[in-house]
C-alpha cells in the first residue's frame, strides 16, 4: 500500500514525508512546488509536480500506484493575505480539495487524512483549553476555507461509508527536523517563532509584539506551539488508526500548554543566546487572547504520545534550522 501526500514539498508535509520513509511506507508526494521546495522531499518519495485538482494527473497517478490513503496537505496557510485575497483560498483549499475528495472517492481510496486547523473556532469563548466539540466560528477566510473541507468531509463520508476521513486541528506549529534535514524554509514568513529566530541571527533588525493589554498574565496573547516532528507523527497514528478499521475522527493537535508571546521570546533569547530589540506594537487584527488545545482526544484516539513538548527544544530546532537558510 501507498501513502500520497499532497503537499509533501512544504513545510508540515516534508517532515510527514521524512517520517512515514523512516516507517517503511511507500510514498507519493503531489506538490505544485508553488511554496513548496523539491530538495525537501525525501529521496525515497516519488515526487509528482503538478496540481491537486488535475484529474488527469490523478488519474496517472491512481492507476501508477497501489494508493490506499491520501494525507492532504496542499493548501494556502496565510491567515492575513486570505483576508486580502479570500477567493484564493476558497479555490486553493476548498474548491481544490472538493476535486480531490471527489477523485478519492471514484478511485475507492478508502483512508483521507486532513490538514485542518485551530483557525476553525476563531476566538475560544473561554481561556480553557479548546474541545473539539466547541463552536466554530472562523474569522478568517483561511479558516472557513479549512471548516468547509471539513464538512464536505463529514457529508462525504456519510454518504460513502467506505471513504473514512481524519482531520487534525493543528494549533501553532513550529521547530524543524531534529535531524536537520528539513525545516520552515519559506521566505517572508509572519509566524512568531521563525520572526524571531530569524531576528536573534540578525535577518530582521527588530520584532514587534502585537498587542499587551490582552487578559492573560502578562498582557501577551497565549498559544499552544507544537513542534513538527510531533505533529507529523500525528498523521502516521491517523493512517494506522484508519488502516486498521478506524472510522472518521476529528481530532486537536497542540500539548495542552499555553506560552505567551513575551514567554516565547525570551526563551528565543535565552536559547540563541541574543538581546535583540523588541517594539511593543498595537493588537494585530484577529488575534484571539489565548487558544489552547485539549489534545486528549488525540492521544486516546489516535495513541498519539507527544516527544517533544518543551518550548526549549522547538526553539533549538527552529535556530538550528534557521542558521542552515542563507535569508
Ligand atoms: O511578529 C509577530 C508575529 C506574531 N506575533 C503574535 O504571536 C502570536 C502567534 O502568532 P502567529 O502568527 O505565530 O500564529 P497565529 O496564532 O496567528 O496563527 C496560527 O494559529 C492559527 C490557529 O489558532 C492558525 O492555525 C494559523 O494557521 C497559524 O498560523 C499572536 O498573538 C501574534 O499576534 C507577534 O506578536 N509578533
Amino acid at each position: 500500500m501507498t501513502v500520497l501526500v499532497t503537499g509533501g514539498a512544504g513545510y508540515i508535509g516534508s517532515h510527514t514525508v521524512w517520517s512515514l520513509i523512516e516507517a517503511g511506507e511507500r510514498v507519493v508526494v503531489l506538490d505544485c512546488l508553488s511554496t513548496g521546495f523539491e530538495w525537501a522531499v525525501a529521496p525515497e518519495a516519488i515526487l509528482y509536480k503538478g496540481d491537486i485538482a488535475d484529474q488527469a494527473l490523478l488519474n496517472q497517478i491512481f492507476s501508477s500506484h497501489e494508493i490506499d490513503t491520501i494525507i492532504h496537505f496542499a493548501g494556502s496557510v496565510a491567515v492575513p493575505e486570505s483576508v486580502a485575497n479570500p477567493l484564493k483560498y476558497y479555490e486553493n483549499n476548498t474548491a481544490k480539495s472538493r476535486a480531490l475528495i471527489a477523485a478519492a472517492i471514484e478511485a475507492r481510496i478508502r483512508n483521507f487524512v486532513f490538514s485542518s486547523t485551530a483557525a476553525v473556532y476563531g476566538t475560544p469563548v473561554s481561556s480553557d483549553p479548546v474541545l473539539e466539540t466547541a463552536e466554530l466560528h472562523p474569522e478568517s477566510p483561511y479558516g472557513s476555507s479549512k471548516l468547509m473541507t471539513e464538512i464536505m468531509l463529514r457529508d462525504a463520508a456519510f454518504a460513502h461509508p467506505e471513504f473514512n476521513y481524519t482531520a487534525l486541528r493543528y494549533f501553532n506549529v513550529a521547530g524543524s527536523d531534529p535531524k536537520g534535514r528539513v525545516g520552515q524554509s519559506t521566505a517572508g514568513a509572519t509566524h512568531l517563532l521563525k520572526v524571531a529566530c530569524e531576528t536573534a541571527l540578525g535577518k530582521r533588525a527588530s520584532l514587534s509584539v502585537f498587542g499587551t493589554d490582552y487578559p492573560t498574565p502578562d498582557g501577551t496573547c497565549v498559544r499552544d506551539y507544537i513542534h513538527v516532528s510531533d505533529l507529523a507523527n500525528a498523521h502516521l497514528k491517523a493512517v494506522d488508526r484508519m488502516r486498521q478499521g478506524g472510522d472518521s475522527l476529528i481530532a486537536n493537535c497542540g500539548y495542552g500548554t499555553g506560552y505567551s508571546v513575551l514567554e516565547v521570546l525570551d526563551c528565543v533569547k535565552r536559547v540563541s543566546g541574543t538581546d535583540f530589540t523588541v517594539n511593543l506594537a498595537p493588537r494585530r487584527p484577529g488575534d484571539a487572547a489565548s487558544v489552547v488545545a485539549n489534545a486528549q482526544k488525540a492521544m486516546s484516539e489516535l495513541d498519539w504520545i507527544p516527544q517533544h513538548n518543551d518550548l526549549e527544544f522547538i526553539v533549538k530546532t527552529a535556530l538550528s534550522w534557521e542558521r542552515t537558510l542563507s535569508v
